[in-house]
């Protein structure tokens, strides 16, 4: 029988890397010269926003054609430089001095770059932890102590443990992406010893994965996080603080809304659920499902077209289903039960960095109500209800 076509047997044409997954290798951290004052914009944001200077110095900014950007790393390198600076211009003055539009001298460029990305116009997870890194020595290894981000938020080192942690932690689960296509390769050929191989490599990845995500304990202060480093990263789409959403002067008319940053746009974990046929619910009465789908849309296209692909792909899930083959139906439960253990683990971090500051913030004397938007996750979602739901349906996978 012809060996049917494995559409994901080369990861490169979805821009994923055999060792890093989904992460940029090897980001680049200069422009071209004449983009100079947006790399120096970017990476002075911490001084700017607390001496509150960032807005006055963009809109000093000189009007730039985007025509001298060549290649995909050099538009990601702008997409994340202009993305940090527009979150810096919406939030520099916090919840009580909110811009409502963003000046056409970085909205033209941000927005023409998007469009050539495939990206929204706003900071994306994509940009901040995906390919906002370096190696303080580049022939040492990809550990915290030898890395930094290439840009920053107010909070001292809150964004940069928040970033890199994340980073590390889709490096852990990135040795999972590339037996993917093997595993679908097994199916084909009804090779159970091989997909057992496959499996376990994914098992034994979520396990590494939860062991790294322990880091953020060590390089993320919770009332950093809370108080500080969160409104950077927060959104103007079901955000009180700007119900309309925000104008991109010169673009568009009337103002856009877009989604704050949430891992729900990491494709490590969607690719995991696509993997293990483990849906959320349908997108039509969903909400945690539609979440998920519409984060989607902040993914680079090549990431978002590989979910798709292992979505569609021979279902691992059937194929078990329909096995005789315990040890198999076994090893199918273990990887189900990793990324249960590793949701589990999220949540706890979850509560620590964000429900337990915000009622100690709400319980302050002289504090004003926490804003509704406070119970909202980044990405501007009833959070712990999203997270427990996600968790709920990956729990009832098991077989
Ligand atoms: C201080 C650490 C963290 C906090 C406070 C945090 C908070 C949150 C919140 C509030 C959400 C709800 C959706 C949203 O609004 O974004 C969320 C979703 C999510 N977070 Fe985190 N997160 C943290 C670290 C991480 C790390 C290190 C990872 C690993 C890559 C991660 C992976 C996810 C994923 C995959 C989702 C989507 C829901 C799911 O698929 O389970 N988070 N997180
Ligand atoms: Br933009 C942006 C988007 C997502 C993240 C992120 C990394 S891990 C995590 N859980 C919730 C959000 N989140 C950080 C910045």
């Amino acid at each position: 029988m012809a060996l049917l076509m494995n559409p994901l047997s080369n990861l490169e044409t979805y821009n994923i890397s055999e060792d890093l997954g989904f992460i940029l290798e090897d980001p680049l951290e200069e422009l071209p010269d004449p983009y100079q004052p947006w790399i120096r914009l970017a990476k002075n944001l911490p001084s700017l926003i607390d001496d509150q200077q960032l807005r006055d110095e963009v809109k000093k900014l000189p009007e730039l054609s985007i025509c001298h950007l060549q290649g995909h790393k050099e538009l990601r390198l702008a997409h994340l430089a202009l993305g940090c600076i527009t979150m810096g211009y919406v939030w520099e003055g916090g919840d009580k001095d909110v811009t409502q539009v963003l000046p056409r001298i970085i909205a033209v460029p941000f927005c023409e770059i998007s469009k050539k990305l495939g990206l929204p116009p706003i900071m994306v997870y994509a940009d901040c932890v995906l390919a906002n890194w370096k190696k303080k020595d580049p022939s040492g290894p990809m550990t915290y102590d030898n890395m930094e981000t290439l840009f920053a938020f107010p909070g001292g080192d809150c964004s940069k443990g928040f970033f890199l942690v994340s980073l590390l932690v889709e490096r852990a689960a990135a040795s999972a992406v590339k037996v993917i296509p093997d595993i679908f390769d097994a199916i084909i050929n009804k090779n159970c010893n091989v997909l057992k191989e496959g499996l376990r490599t994914v098992s034994s990845s979520l396990r590494e994965a939860e062991q790294t995500f322990h880091l953020v304990h060590e390089y993320v202060d919770p009332i950093d996080f809370f108080k500080i480093l969160r409104i950077y990263l927060s959104g103007w789409k079901g955000n009180s603080l700007l119900p309309e959403g925000l104008k991109y002067e010169g673009v568009w008319n009337n103002p856009r809304k877009f989604s704050g940053g949430s891992a729900a746009q990491s494709s490590i974990i969607q690719c995991f659920d696509a993997l293990l046929g483990i849906q959320h619910g349908s997108v039509h009465e969903n909400s945690s499902a539609q979440f998920l789908q519409e984060m989607r849309d902040y993914m680079p296209p090549s990431h978002k077209a590989f979910l798709e692909a292992v979505a569609s792909g021979p279902s691992v899930r059937e194929f078990i289903l329909s096995s005789k083959d315990a040890d198999l139906k076994k090893i199918y439960d273990e990887c189900v039960r990793a990324l249960v253990d590793l949701r589990n683990y999220h949540l706890k971090v979850v509560a620590k960095y964000i429900i337990i500051p915000s009622s100690q913030l709400k319980n302050n004397a002289n504090r004003k109500e926490v804003k509704e938007d406070e119970e909202k996750g980044t990405g501007g979602t009833d959070l712990m209800s999203f997270l427990k739901s996600v968790r709920d349906t990956t729990k009832k996978a098991c077989l």
